[in-house]
């Protein structure tokens, strides 16, 4: 079963950033000595166990699954049941079972935080989600461009129907800043996250530059302590703790 704080990394367009997002905030928010689970609900476009590294399977007792852990983050995703990458091709129904499935038969423990990384828009898992795990807050992604905005203001307002709180909006891919240099390029608009949170009367918890995936790690897309991302993770998952005590 899980508790703590159970926080929906959701948007309305793909590709915006959100597994980025969900693994980087759920990595620091370890590191800062919290109890995190990260909770892979993209459950057609799965990447977390990639993102993360893990290719073991988790292991099961008492016919209760127990997650991977990397990176002190306890892991649960569609990629650790299915084999070969094979495509997976549900309907509606059974997407909901997994979604009850991974949140009340796996053994979490004590948590603080519970990290779910969405599908984009506005589908059958993210209904399922509000029906199964009620106490959700949620966070919308969004890039700056405008566009953008608009379509993961739906995002919003389906959380707003379903009565969970949203905690902000985080927009990704802001700017690009050359190391050593104090000019920000705007490569994808500007002012997409202010719109959407003006829209949505919530916060802009975050303005995340572009920065290039270390290639040579065994974990690219987790930003290391030298990198600018690593400063800005580190400071949202401080700003979404005090938020939510
Ligand atoms: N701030 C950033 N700087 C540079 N690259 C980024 C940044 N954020 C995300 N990316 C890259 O953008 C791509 C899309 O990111 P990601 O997979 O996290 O998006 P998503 O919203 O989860 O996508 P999907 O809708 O497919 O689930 C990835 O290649 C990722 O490494």
């Amino acid at each position: 079963m899980l508790s703590g704080n159970v926080i929906a990394i959701t948007s309305g367009k793909g590709g915006v950033g959100k597994s980025t997002v969900s693994t980087n905030l759920a990595v620091s928010l370890a590191r800062q000595g919290k109890s995190v689970a990260l909770i892979d609900l993209d459950i057609y476009g799965f990447s977390i166990p990639k993102m993360m590294n893990v290719d073991s399977r988790p292991k099961t007792f008492n016919g209760k699954i127990i997650p991977v852990e990397s990176h002190g983050v306890k892991i649960m995703s569609m990629g650790f049941l299915i084999k070969n990458n094979d495509p997976v091709v549900w309907r509606g129904p059974m997407l909901g079972k997994m979604v009850e499935h991974f949140s009340k038969d796996v053994m979490w423990g004590e948590l603080d935080y519970c990290i779910l990384d969405m599908p984009p828009g506005t589908g059958d898992i993210a209904l399922d989600m509000h029906l199964n795990i009620p106490q959700s807050k949620e966070i919308i992604v969004t890039t700056p461009h405008q566009t953008a905005s608009i379509v993961a203001e739906r995002a919003g307002t389906m959380a707003q129907k379903a009565e969970h709180d949203i905690l902000g909006v985080i927009e990704n891919m802001s700017y690009f800043q050359p190391k050593e240099s104090n000019e920000k390029y705007f490569l994808f608009g500007k002012g997409g996250g202010d719109l959407l949170a003006e829209r949505l009367d919530t916060d802009v918890l975050a303005k995340l530059p572009i920065e290039e995936p270390i290639e040579t790690s065994e974990t690219p897309s987790i930003y290391g302590e030298d990198t600018s991302l690593f400063q800005h993770y580190s400071q949202l998952a401080e700003v979404i703790d005090q938020k939510i005590k």
